[in-house]
């Protein structure tokens, strides 16, 4: 059987939760104000709001409305890969590691009706080096409901430059001169 590139490979280990990580029951701040999955700036978003659980996990509810059809009252698989995306991203709060997607698989398991909610569960599987594996699921309606969608991914932590070299210069300047546009993960600063 063909293993799948999110398989925890045995030099994984599972780290603990780091000290400045959000309190169990906090609500994380938005990573950036127009981010899609989380920011309260960004009309078009999912306003995703992810709260810490007790030990490498996060949950979240995404309310699912008419915006979000794929099929007529039925949710677009594609923005359920992006709320999926959005929480495991997030779990980088957890272990205070700034990381991007490097691959995310989504197993979609029932359709979505419009006007759901959709509880969504994340945790850490473990950290190699650089590299974070995670998973979740979206239950539907309730934390214990059916599972509509599955997720597993694996994120690369990346250092400043990633961002300053490859996004565009005027959001970059933007929160240059709003350093509360953003809200750090890791160790750096965009505004040295
Ligand atoms: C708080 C934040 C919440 C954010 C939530 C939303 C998250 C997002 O949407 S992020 C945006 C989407 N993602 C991106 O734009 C990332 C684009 N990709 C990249 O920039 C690069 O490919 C990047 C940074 C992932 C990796 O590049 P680079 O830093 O050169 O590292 P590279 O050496 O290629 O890979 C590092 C390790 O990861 C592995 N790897 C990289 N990509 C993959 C992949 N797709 N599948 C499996 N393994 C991979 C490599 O094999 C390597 O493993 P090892 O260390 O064992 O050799």
């Amino acid at each position: 059987m063909t293993a799948f590139r999110t398989d925890l490979p045995p030099e994984a280990t599972y780290p603990e939760r780091h000290p400045d990580a959000p309190e169990p029951g906090a609500e994380l701040p938005p990573h950036y104000v127009s981010c899609f999955g989380c920011g309260p700036g960004q009309p078009h978003g999912l306003h995703l709001r992810i709260v810490a659980g007790e030990g490498l996990d996060l949950s979240a509810t995404f309310e699912v409305t008419a915006d979000h059809q794929g099929a007529p009252g039925l949710a677009h698989g594609g923005l359920l890969a992006s709320a999926m995306d959005e929480i495991l991203g997030q779990l980088g709060h957890i272990t205070r590691m700034s990381c991007v997607t490097a691959r995310l698989e989504t197993d979609f398991r029932r359709p979505v009706p419009v006007g759901s909610t959709l509880c969504l569960a994340a945790r850490v599987d473990g950290v190699a080096g650089r590299k974070l594996y995670a998973s979740g699921e979206g239950h539907l309606g309730a934390p214990d409901g059916p599972v509509a969608v599955r997720a597993r991914a694996l994120f690369v932590q990346v250092g400043l430059e990633h961002f300053t070299t490859h996004g565009r210069p005027d959001e970059l300047d933007a929160i240059r001169r709003d350093p509360s546009m953003i809200t750090h993960i890791g160790d750096y600063t965009l505004n040295p």
